[in-house]
């Protein structure tokens, strides 16, 4: 029986899910883009080009790779889990009864293929081409969605994330995001890969409102020997890191949280985009939002299953080497002089993924931050990203290991 189990952040990577982006990206336009937290429209056939290539270099490293559409695809091939998904996704709530009753007898009659692709790349009115005529569909255009597009599942790192012996089903904190927390649930509950597998699932999958307990996994870092790393973003919350991290300690997967509180800005909205790790006491930062005396906590394992709060005193890169048993780490920043690096943070110079312990897979258009890298030993694998770099995500941000060894 397959395994799943991530043991670090740097460990050889051996299995990955990513999506590579087709229908929900045509989809894209100037006037719809902002609210589907994208920053432009991108070229589709370019960034799946961009796409491929990331997923060779993995190959070529050792990695398996899965596509998220096919998880979809074989997911829906039991009717168990179409019904399931179809509940969550075309309620009566949503479009009113005589709609909903359209959209999902239209739904039921697709091949598994295209109704996967539709649930991510979303349906328009002239697409379902209903005569219900309903007032909900009367006032609404030919090319208004009945069912939204969903581009940023391209960024599979923050749906779900593994943390050693199990996977936390993600409460996303954007309205744009919601509903790629029911294709996870989906593939973790019926996909024959996960079915008999043997997890824990930590948070999130259950049937209602989270409120603020929100978490994105581009804000968690499974950095070893028991410790997880947790920004307190633009999208995860206290809150969050308190439920994912009782789910961790109850489970006994892991014996302390470090949280950190980072400003609720776009420009680093989750952790990997200013942090990430590339080898067992190696990270890249970007200097300007990782300052030491950013407010820091150590949450630890209580009696009956209460938490211990911890404010960290001497900075969190002595929490990480603390929790690391090292007695120093290595802290790379981001390249250039000021204007270059925050340039390339920007465009996610820090948001490597690491495929073991000190190779990274990086955009190579962040010159000078791969050049630091270098110098500091690193072997820097590069992929372009031109155009799939328009969501705001690099490497780590579109993957989600599955399998990983510890260190
Ligand atoms: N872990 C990350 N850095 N994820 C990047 C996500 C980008 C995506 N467009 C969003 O705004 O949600």
């Amino acid at each position: 029986m397959s395994r799943f189990y991530v043991g670090s952040e740097v460990g050889q990577l051996k299995k990955v899910l990513l999506h590579r982006p087709e229908l929900s990206l045509r989809r894209l336009t100037p006037s719809n883009c902002e609210g589907l937290l994208f920053d432009d429209v991108l070229r589709v056939e370019q960034a799946g080009k961009e796409h491929d290539a990331f997923q060779q270099v993995l190959r070529d490293n050792g990695v398996e790779v899965f596509l998220l559409r096919d998880m979809m695809a074989e997911t829906l091939a039991n009717p168990e889990a179409k019904s399931w998904v179809l509940d969550r996704q075309v309620n009566p709530l949503r479009y009113g009864h005589a709609l909903a009753k359209d959209v999902r007898s239209f739904f039921e009659e697709m091949s598994d293929k295209d109704l996967a692709s539709h649930l991510i790349g979303g349906l328009t009115v002239a697409e379902l081409n209903s005569s219900c005529g309903s007032p909900t569909l009367g006032v609404m255009n030919q090319t208004d969605f009945i069912l939204d597009p969903i581009p940023n599942h391209l960024f599979t790192r923050d749906t779900s994330c593994w943390v050693y012996g199990g996977v936390s089903v993600n409460p996303m904190a954007k309205p744009a995001r919601k509903r790629e927390t029911v294709h996870l649930r989906s593939i973790y509950k019926f996909h024959p890969m996960f079915k008999d597998a043997d997890f824990h699932t930590y948070f999130g999958d259950e049937d209602r409102n989270y409120e603020l307990s929100t978490i994105e996994g581009g804000d968690v870092l499974v950095i070893g020997k028991g410790a997880v790393l947790i920004g307190m973003s633009e999208r995860t919350t206290p809150q969050g890191v308190e439920h994912l991290a009782r789910g961790l300690f109850k489970t006994g997967q892991a014996t302390k949280v470090i949280a950190l509180e980072l400003p609720k800005l776009r420009s680093c909205m989750h952790l990997d985009t200013v942090f990430t790790q590339m080898d067992i006491d190696c990270f890249t930062y970007y200097p300007d939002i990782m300052r030491d005396d950013i407010a820091c906590w150590e949450l630890t394992p209580g009696d009956n299953e209460e938490i211990v709060f911890t404010s960290v005193k001497d900075g969190f890169v002595k929490a990480i080497a603390r929790a690391l048993d090292l007695s120093e780490l290595r802290m790379i920043p981001t390249g250039g002089d000021i204007f270059e690096a925050e340039r390339e943070q920007w465009n996610d110079a820090n948001n490597v993924l690491t495929v073991r312990p000190g190779t990274v897979v990086t955009y190579e258009r962040n010159i000078y931050t791969i050049k630091n890298m270098e110098e500091a030993g690193i072997n820097v694998l590069t992929i372009p990203g031109e155009d799939l770099g328009r969501g705001r995500g690099g490497a780590r941000c579109m993957s989600c290991p599955m399998e990983r060894e510890g260190i």
